[in-house]
C-alpha cells in the first residue's frame, strides 16, 4: 500500500467540528493519504515520511463538495423555457415532460455520455460525490435503465419515477400511483438506494400530500430510504411528511411556515433541510432565508438539483455564493453546508469531514482561503484533487 503526502495547504478546512466555527481549520497543514483514505493531517512541521509528495502552492484544502441533489439522467434542452421564465413565464413543472420525451428517445449509450460529461463537469468544480436521480423516463423500462446507467457513476442513486405524472396518466392519476408502488418500484429498486417524491399542490403535475406519502410508504417497505421534493413552489405538505416518515432529507425548502421550520428543528438528527439556492436563482424565486434556519436549530444542506428544467448548473461553488449572497449564510457555513451538511443529507459519515479515516476526497482551492469562493464568485478556482495513493 502506498502513501502520499499534500504539502503547501495554506488552509485545510476540515469542517471536523473541533473549532466553534465547525470549519477545524489548520493552517500551513500537510494531509497524508493511504488507500484513498486519510492516515494523518496536521500541522506541515510533523508531517511523517511517506512514498509520494504532493505540493500545492500555499492553497486552500477543503472536504470534496457533495452534491446531495441532482438529475443528471436526461437527453434534450430547456433554453427556450429558461429564457421565457426570464421574460415572466412562472415555473410549474409542465416542462418535464419534454425532458421524459427527449430522454426515452435516447440510447443507453447516449444517456450514458451525457451522465459522464456532467459528473465531469461536476468533479472539475470540486464535487467528489453525487447523488443521482431518475424521474425523466417514467416508464418500468426507463426508470430502471436510468437508474442502471447512474448507479455507473455513484453508489448515491434515487427511484424518482414520481417526479410527475406523465401525460398518458393525467386522466388516471391512481392507476400512475400504483404503477410507481408496484411493477416500476420493482424494477428500479434493485439499482436504487434512495426513493424520493415531487410533493407539491402548486402543479397540476406533481404529487399530493396522499400519493406521495403512499409512494414513500411503498419504498420503504421495498428497502429504499427516503428523500422527498417538497415546498418549492409554495406552502405545502412535504415538509412535514417528510419529518413525519424520518426522511434523511426534504429539499428546496423555499416556502417554509413556522411550523416547518419548528418541526424541522425538532427532527435535526434525522431530516436535512436541502437547499438549492441555483432553482431560485433560474426561476426568479424568492430566496430561503437559510440564517435563519440555522438558527432555529435546523440541519441544513446545499446542492445543484442540475437538472434541465429549474436550474442548469452543476456547480456546488455558484451555490456556495448564492448561499451567502442572497441567503444569509457565512462563506464558512455554506462549506459546511455542502460539506458536512449534505453528507448528513445522504446518510454519509466517510465523506464530507477531512478526518482520519475518511475518503480522501479533498477538493483543491486556487486561492488561499475557503472565503474565496463566494468572494471571487463565478471564477473557476476549485476541483477535485486526484491524488496517487
Ligand atoms: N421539482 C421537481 N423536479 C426538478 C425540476 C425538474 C425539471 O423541471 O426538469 C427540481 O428539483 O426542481
Ligand atoms: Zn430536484
Amino acid at each position: 500500500m502506498s502513501s502520499t503526502v499534500v504539502t503547501g495547504i495554506a488552509e485545510l478546512v476540515t469542517c471536523d467540528g473541533t473549532t466553534t466555527d465547525g470549519l477545524g481549520i489548520i493552517h500551513d497543514a500537510a494531509v497524508v493519504i493511504e488507500d484513498g483514505h486519510v492516515a494523518w493531517l496536521g500541522p506541515a512541521s510533523g508531517t511523517p515520511m511517506t512514498d509520494h509528495h504532493l505540493d500545492v502552492g500555499g492553497r486552500a484544502v477543503l472536504p470534496g463538495f457533495v452534491d446531495s441533489h441532482s438529475h443528471l439522467v436526461f437527453a434534450g434542452d430547456r433554453g427556450d423555457e429558461f429564457a421565457a421564465r426570464m421574460s415572466g413565464t412562472s415555473y410549474d413543472g409542465g416542462g418535464i415532460a419534454a425532458s421524459v420525451t427527449a430522454t426515452r428517445a435516447a440510447t443507453d449509450d447516449e444517456l450514458r455520455a451525457l451522465v459522464a460529461l456532467r459528473v465531469a463537469e461536476m468533479r472539475a468544480q470540486g464535487t467528489t460525490t453525487v447523488e443521482i436521480k431518475s424521474g425523466y423516463g417514467l416508464t418500468i423500462e426507463d426508470e430502471a435503465r436510468a437508474l442502471r446507467i447512474a448507479r455507473e457513476f455513484t453508489t448515491e442513486t434515487t427511484f424518482l419515477g414520481a417526479h410527475v405524472v406523465p401525460r398518458e396518466y393525467a386522466e388516471d392519476r391512481a392507476t400512475y400511483v400504483e404503477l410507481v408502488t408496484g411493477p416500476m418500484l420493482e424494477a428500479a429498486a434493485p439499482h436504487a438506494r434512495w426513493i424520493d417524491v415531487f410533493c407539491e399542490p402548486h402543479s397540476p403535475h406533481a404529487f399530493t400530500l396522499d400519493e406521495a406519502r403512499a409512494v414513500l410508504v411503498a419504498g420503504r417497505a421495498a428497502g429504499l430510504e427516503l428523500r422527498v421534493h417538497g415546498n418549492q413552489l409554495g406552502h405545502g405538505p412535504g415538509v412535514l411528511l417528510a419529518v413525519d416518515l424520518g426522511a434523511a432529507s426534504v429539499d428546496h425548502c423555499t416556502y417554509l411556515s413556522a411550523s416547518d421550520v419548528n418541526a424541522l428543528a425538532d427532527a435535526a438528527d434525522t431530516t436535512v433541510a436541502t437547499l438549492l439556492p441555483g432553482v431560485e436563482f433560474s426561476t426568479r424565486s424568492p430566496y430561503p432565508d437559510a440564517a435563519a434556519l440555522l438558527q432555529a436549530g435546523v440541519s441544513i444542506a446545499l446542492a445543484t438539483d442540475c437538472n434541465p428544467g429549474t436550474c442548469y448548473s452543476s456547480s456546488m461553488p455558484f451555490v456556495i455564493a448564492l448561499a451567502v449572497r442572497e441567503m444569509g449564510l457565512t462563506p464558512g457555513e455554506a462549506v459546511l453546508a455542502a460539506t458536512t451538511g449534505s453528507a448528513k443529507a445522504l446518510r454519509r459519515g466517510d465523506i464530507g469531514r477531512i478526518v482520519v479515516g475518511a475518503r480522501a476526497d479533498l477538493t483543491l482551492l486556487d486561492a488561499p482561503s475557503h472565503v474565496h469562493l463566494s468572494y471571487r464568485a463565478g471564477v473557476p478556482i476549485a476541483k477535485a484533487l486526484d491524488v496517487q495513493a
